[in-house]
């Protein structure tokens, strides 16, 4: 399935890539930084793409992490995975955290994160006087076993 999301660039976005799949059967758009910075250790950032997108309604854009950077520097997004949502209109930015051990050097025009368009789906609540009953009822957080 293909969506088509309108992309304005954002003056500091100037010359750099746009999301792109690195194969045909990617899932996520790889995107880079628009700037350049040092994580270090245990620090946030959120890292400006230059871009900003238009999502169709009914949709939202996931940002993950890349496990690459995950694996060899322990760089990830914090609130992965981040949401857009299809009424936001400002920069597209990525929360990176450095949970490794050494300072992580973010150079512009690196890909620092993947996008992932999804379908949402939105609910009303129904507030009601009890629920029905099930086999697992209040049981969780482990209590099937480990
Ligand atoms: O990784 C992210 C996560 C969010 N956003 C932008 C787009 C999103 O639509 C908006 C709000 O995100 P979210 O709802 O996760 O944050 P919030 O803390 O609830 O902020 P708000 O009160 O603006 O909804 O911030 C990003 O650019 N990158
Ligand atoms: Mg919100």
């Amino acid at each position: 399935m293909t969506i088509r999301i309108q992309l304005s660039r954002l003056p500091h976005g100037e010359g750099l890539p746009l999301p792109a799949y690195a194969t045909a059967h990617a899932a996520g758009l790889d995107i880079c930084a628009a700037e350049s910075l040092t994580l270090a250790p245990g620090a946030r950032h959120a890292v400006a793409t230059g871009f900003a997108i238009a999502i169709p309604p009914g949709h939202e854009v996931q940002v993950r992490p890349r496990s690459g950077l995950a694996l060899k520097h322990g760089i990830t997004c914090l609130n992965t995975p981040g949401t857009i949502d299809a009424d936001y209109r400002g920069e597209v930015k990525v929360i990176l955290a450095n949970l490794g051990s050494d300072p992580f050097e973010v150079t512009r025009g690196e890909r620092i994160a993947q996008l992932v368009p999804a379908v949402v789906t939105q609910a009303v609540f129904d507030e009601v006087d009890a629920l029905d009953d099930t086999d697992r009822g209040v049981g969780g957080f482990g209590s099937t076993g480990r």
